[in-house]
């Protein structure tokens, strides 16, 4: 079972979700929405280095190869590294809506054991929009991008400001980021609402 909880069934009055005109193309890769994300940035060691792809409509594909850095039991994922990479695959989302948002609740199924080394497919998409809430799906396939379903999430993500990140955010990273021109080129991006 997934999606059970009142939480995440949109209200009366949700919208399907509107796919930016200026979002990436089908099949581009989106890369990193910030190097040091442990999700998708290339800059953490132990990340899940997650390359997530535009699909059509509101949708990603998304790969994430588990790493021994990622156990839980012995040769087994983690289910919070599970979890985080069903997190990240939905947030990627946001890229094809061009909208900043933050997780407000993730529920997360655990089908299968994933082992270490295994090719985790995810896929995702955005079922719902009303007004700053976001309501997606994900699920994760082991065995190939048909396989059988280890993962699923269902989630809502809230809207949010850039200004979210700058006043919650420790000062010396948002430093950082706000003096890479790449970095603010990236989030300029998202800044955009249709
Ligand atoms: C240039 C420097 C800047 C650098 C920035 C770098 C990059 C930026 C670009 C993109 C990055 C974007 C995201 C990161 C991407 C991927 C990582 C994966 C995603 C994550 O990992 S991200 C981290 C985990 N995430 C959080 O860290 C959130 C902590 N949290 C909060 O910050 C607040 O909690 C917030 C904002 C969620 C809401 O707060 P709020 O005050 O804005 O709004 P409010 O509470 O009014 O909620 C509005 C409506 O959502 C409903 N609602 C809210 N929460 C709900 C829940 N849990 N369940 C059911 N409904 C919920 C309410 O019921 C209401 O519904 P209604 O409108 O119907 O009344």
């Amino acid at each position: 079972m997934s999606g059970t909880s009142a939480a995440l069934q949109p209200p009366a009055g949700a919208v399907k979700p509107v796919r930016h005109p200026d979002a990436p193309a089908p099949g581009e890769l989106l890369g990193a929405h910030y190097e040091h994300c442990f999700g998708c940035g290339g800059g953490q060691s132990h990340g899940l280095h997650l390359e997530a792809r535009a699909g059509e409509g509101v949708t990603v594909t998304a790969e994430f190869v588990v790493q021994a850095a990622h156990q839980g039991a012995p040769g087994l994922a983690h289910g919070g590294v599970l979890a985080t990479a069903l997190d990240e695959t939905l947030g990627s989302l946001n890229w094809l809506l061009r909208t900043i948002a933050v997780t407000g609740r993730l529920e997360t199924d655990f089908a299968r054991p994933v082992p270490v080394g295994t090719t985790l497919h995810l896929e995702a998409e955005v079922t719902a929009v009303a007004g700053r809430k976001i309501y997606s799906t994900a699920t994760g396939r082991i065995g190939g991008p048909s396989g059988p379903v280890a993962v699923r999430a269902d989630a809502l993500f809230v809207e949010v400001d850039v200004k979210h990140f700058v006043e919650h955010g420790r000062q010396a990273e948002i430093d950082a980021a706000m003096s890479d021109p790449d970095q603010v080129r990236r989030t300029r991006a998202f800044e955009v609402n249709p």
